[in-house]
């Protein structure tokens, strides 16, 4: 199912960027789908939403927002060992995201002359929880943890309306939402959702339904991910966390059938998403090939596994031995990386480009999907070279506060003159000039 492709004889100049697997469909190409969505929600408000889940998710919800009870009742109905997973998830997750609160810092330049770093959350943010192909109540837990550990004040989670749950989210996804506190939720998928987060809406009789928020993250499908771009400026986004990418790093020493299992498991998400082997070891290839056609098609998404293994995103890349590797995985900048090599550790260390690195065989990325503590959001597309995956910090701004007294002040006075001068800018040093006593 994966096509090899063999950098061993790659020029030293060859442009890797160019030659590692990439979908042909993208964020940017899809960016021009969604506006015509975008423009109707501003226009038609939460009526418009509902008809878009209908035609989007084929089932009209009862109301755009989740009544209290359905969100209990969710609760109350969730099998014991779901509940039990979900809440071992959730205290990971706390106990990790509690510790990338950063701390503010005053820093003291000369006598009255201080800055102070101060970092303050994000007033309102809409946390969309994917659930279309699949369900995710995981992303509940990624999204809405760091936001918390942050202090965001305004929760909204938005999910798509399913079919077989009378056009409410999936009951697990309310579920977790009630194991996290969190109460406003809108049963509204896609572009469609992202557009009633940054634009809030209201019903046909003026009355707000979603108040706009400041900020919308979360993964979601190549719609998803086009909305949030299309809508940055008027809100702020996370990274782009679009269809779901594994690339992992082994040579010899590693276990096939697990690095298939790993490959394959990313590939169930969704025909977009990529798998790819960075090898250099021909044997290795040989070997997870046939792994691959042993155990993808025993899988119930079979069909959608082997077009996310066939496409132009997936394949193997035969490289000459660990340094090759590791620019490779550089140039690819995967969402998840997996190092599968005799030194996990000196390997993972040296590669800078990746959302997420899993070091050694017994930490697969599924581990990450759900209960590591890690965050599962994660930048996708090349992304990783400039972006990181969801985090506490994503939900704060660092807000700095200056305050300077009367000697302070002095001790600039000419400087700053001089740079407003240089710079043809009068009024700034005459502002300056006036304070002088
Ligand atoms: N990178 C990450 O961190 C991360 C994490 C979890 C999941 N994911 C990805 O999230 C995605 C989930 O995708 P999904 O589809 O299951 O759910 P989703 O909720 O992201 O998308 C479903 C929505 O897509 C919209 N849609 C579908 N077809 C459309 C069309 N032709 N035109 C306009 N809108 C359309 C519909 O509105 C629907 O509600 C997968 O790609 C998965 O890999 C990524
Ligand atoms: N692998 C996804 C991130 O790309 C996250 C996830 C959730 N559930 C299963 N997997
Ligand atoms: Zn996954």
């Amino acid at each position: 199912m994966l096509s090899v492709t063999d950098l061993r004889d790659a020029a030293a100049d060859t442009a890797l960027d160019a030659v590692v697997p990439r979908a042909e469909v993208d964020v940017s190409s899809t960016v021009s789908a969604v506006l015509p969505i975008i423009e109707q929600v501003r226009t038609g408000g939460a009526s418009a939403v509902l008809e878009l889940g209908e035609r989007f998710d084929g089932v009209r919800a009862p109301a755009l927002r989740v009544p209290a009870e359905a969100i209990e009742q969710a609760l109350q109905t969730l099998a014991p060992e779901v509940r039990a997973a979900l809440e071992e998830s959730i205290r990971r997750a706390r106990k990790v995201h509690a510790a990338q609160v950063p701390s503010g810092t005053e820093v003291e330049l000369a006598d009255g002359a201080i800055v102070e770093n101060r970092w303050v959350p994000v007033d309102r943010v809409g946390l969309y929880v994917p659930g279309g192909r699949a369900v995710y109540p995981s992303s509940v837990v990624m999204n809405v943890v760091p936001a918390q550990a942050a202090g965001v004040q305004g929760l909204a989670v938005a999910s798509p309306p399913q079919r077989e749950h009378g056009g409410l989210p999936h009951p697990t996804v309310l579920a977790a939402c009630a194991l996290l506190g969190v109460d406003e939720v809108y049963a509204a998928g896609g572009a469609q959702a992202v557009a009633m987060l940054a634009l809030g809406v209201k019903d046909d009789d003026g009355t707000q339904v979603c108040a706009p928020v400041a900020m919308v993250t979360g993964p979601g499908n190549v719609y998803v991910a086009a909305a949030k771009r299309a809508l940055l400026g008027r809100i702020g986004v996370d990274a782009e966390a679009g269809p779901s990418e594994i690339a992992v790093i082994a040579d010899g020493t590693a276990q096939a059938a697990w690095v298939a299992a790993d490959l394959i498991s990313q590939s169930e998400h969704d025909p977009l998403a990529a798998s790819v082997l960075i090898t250099d070891s021909e044997e290795l290839v040989r070997d997870v090939l046939a792994e691959v056609e042993r155990q993808a098609p025993r899988l119930p998404l079979a069909e959608q596994i082997r077009t996310a293994l066939t496409g132009p995103q997936s394949g193997v890349l035969l490289v000459r031995d660990m340094d090759h590797a590791v620019q490779v995985a550089d140039a690819y900048a995967a969402e998840h990386l997996e190092v599968h090599t005799r030194n996990p550790e000196q390997v993972a260390r040296r590669v800078t480009h990746a959302g997420a690195i899993f070091v050694g065989p017994h930490t697969p990325v599924p581990l990450g999907d759900y209960s590591a503590g890690s965050n599962h959001v994660l930048p996708t597309s090349g992304t990783a070279r400039f972006s990181s995956g969801l985090n506490t910090v994503t939900f704060l701004r660092l807000q700095q506060l200056i305050r300077y007294d009367a000697q302070g002040l002095e001790e600039l006075i000419d400087g700053v003159s001089a740079l407003a001068h240089d710079e043809g800018l009068e009024g700034h040093g005459a502002a300056m000039r006036i304070r002088r006593s």
